[in-house]
């Protein structure tokens, strides 16, 4: 902690939780001088007590000391509770700060609001950067993925400090921090970022419950296998803690952890908020809202979930094909997991492309696969080659169309349905793993069933449809006898 008083910080942080704190220690280690500010102090001095020997700290007990101890212009960090909390600090920090004064938001805030706040405070000669920051605890402190939104010129401020705290790629060393586009395109990627991490965690999921109920494999055995396969191409942050996880005893029992953790899983809302924006743009990220909504069913309705246990009957079926334990079996489990993941990052990342030219926003996609390499959860070798899939000229239009995806979807297709088809027959749920393979199956088919849907929205809305060999829209006057097509152009339909 510094002793002098009249020296001035070059970063506030105001909310010391887990992020703050390490995000603030990350700063000092990196040579900032950071003034400390949490709304109740114990979070401070506890800060000060464990850490205050690594860095220059100086401490702030109220908003204006935080503001009166920091260079002009300033940058407070501001990391509390994501929603409400947010606006309640900017409200009371707003009047006590200076024109092109700078307010970062390193939480998951939710995009809309960011760009009202942007707005709001711009009325005010303030600059506002809302920031998407991945990394949990760990990642805080020694280097997370920075995805800041926010204007280009406060960028300038604010950059040069979060490329130094980011992680950097293993791959060419490039801090995993860029400016992306302007309001709130930074919490935008974050949040799609967060509905990618959903689908990834259920993927995992899916193939445990495989190797588990179908191949009887138990959980300090799966560690070994999710060891393995993180040796493979399948390579990243999730996959090594799975197999932590996995390998994990409970002290008070004995059984593995994984069997005492009662199976409801929460969440905080980035994943519902990526699947309500996905609909927002019309983009079919049905991966990813498969996971969201597989969190939900584990714990929304647990009275149904009981009753349905002892009732609901199962209609198995037999199998055949390769038997459950072998390696066959396993090494199926590992590609189908792997081509659904591909699937969630393709669906992640057209949604992107889709807000982007919908938005006006500028990021570049391979820009933004560059910056989850590492720090971040999703971070996964997988990053550096679709990093390179949207580099250059050639930009695909779905990531799997990308040449060197392709020829990879081509190996894992047959190991992909045989578990699909297994998993189905056992009464075993896969909903991502199975609606990402129905999503790949709808890309790739010359017809799909829309164009019955078209003639249904026809028949009792008039909705109109186009036909495959001419120009226009189309109706059939289904309610006359001679049910004859009809030019849109020429009658009264919609
Ligand atoms: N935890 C994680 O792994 C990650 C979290 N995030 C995001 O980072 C942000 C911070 O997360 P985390 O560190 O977990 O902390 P929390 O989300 O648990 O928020 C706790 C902090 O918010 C402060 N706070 C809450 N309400 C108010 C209020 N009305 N006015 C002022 N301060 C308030 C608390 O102050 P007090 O101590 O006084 O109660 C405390 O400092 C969140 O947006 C979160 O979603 C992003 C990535 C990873
Ligand atoms: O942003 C994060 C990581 O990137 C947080 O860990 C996030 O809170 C996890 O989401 P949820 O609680 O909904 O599982």
């Amino acid at each position: 902690m510094t002793e002098n008083n009249s020296k001035k910080a070059q970063i506030g942080v105001t909310g010391l939780a887990v992020m703050g704190a390490n995000l603030a220690r990350n700063l000092a280690r990196n040579g900032y001088t950071v003034a400390l500010h949490n709304r109740s102090v114990e979070k401070t001095d506890a800060l000060l007590e464990a850490h205050g020997s690594e860095g220059d700290f100086i401490r702030t007990e109220t908003l204006q000391e935080l503001v009166d101890s920091l260079e002009s212009p300033r940058r407070i960090l501001v990391m509390v509770k994501a929603g409400q909390p947010v606006d309640a600090v900017i409200e009371q920090l707003a009047p006590l700060l200076d024109k092109d004064d700078i307010i970062i938001d390193g939480g998951n805030s939710h995009f809309p609001d960011t760009i009202r706040r942007e707005r709001e405070l711009a009325e005010k000669g303030l600059h506002f950067v809302g920031v998407g920051v991945s990394g949990g605890e760990e990642g805080a402190l020694w280097g997370p993925a920075i995805m800041p939104g926010g204007s280009a010129k406060s960028y300038e401020s604010v950059g040069p400090m979060l490329e130094k705290i980011a992680a950097k790629a293993p791959q060419d060393g490039a801090p995993c921090c860029a400016w992306l586009s302007t309001d709130g395109a930074g919490h935008f990627v974050k949040m799609v970022h967060n509905g990618i991490e959903y689908a990834d965690m259920q993927v995992i999921g899916e193939a445990y419950d495989i190797l588990r109920s179908v191949a009887g494999i138990k959980p300090a055995d799966q560690a070994k296998i999710f060891r393995s396969w993180n040796e493979t191409e399948l390579n990243s942050y999730l996959i090594e803690i799975t197999s932590q996880v996995l390998e994990q005893v409970d002290a008070q029992t004995g059984k593995p952890l994984v069997d005492v953790i009662v199976d409801q899983a929460g969440q905080k809302g980035t994943g519902g908020w990526t699947v309500q924006a996905a609909i927002d743009l019309g983009t079919p990220i049905t991966g990813i809202a498969e996971s969201v909504f597989a969190r939900g069913l584990s714990s929304s309705n647990t009275a149904a979930r009981e009753e349905a246990q002892k009732e609901l009957p199962a209609g198995l079926i037999a199998t055949t094909g390769v038997a459950n334990a072998d390696e066959e079996f396993v090494e199926d489990v590992r590609k189908a997991l792997f081509a659904s993941k591909l699937v969630a990052y393709a669906q992640g990342l057209d949604m992107l492309q889709e807000a982007a030219d919908q938005y006006g926003w500028t990021y570049k996609l391979d820009v933004v696969a560059s910056l989850w390499r590492a720090g971040c959860i999703i971070r996964a070798e997988l990053l550096g080659e679709i990093m390179e899939a949207y580099s250059g000229e050639n930009i695909p239009s779905n990531m799997l169309l990308a040449p060197g995806f392709k020829s990879l979807m081509e190996d894992l297709l047959p190991s992909w349905r045989r578990v699909v088809a297994k998993a189905t027959a056992l009464g075993i749920p896969v909903p991502v793993f199975s609606s990402s393979l129905s999503y790949y199956d709808g890309l790739r088919r010359d017809r799909l069933p829309a164009a019955l849907i078209q003639g249904q929205r026809d028949y009792f809305g008039a909705h109109t449809y186009k036909r495959i060999d001419a120009e226009g829209d189309y109706h059939v006057m289904w309610t006359e006898d001679d049910r004859r097509e009809v030019n849109a152009a020429d009658v009264h339909v919609h």
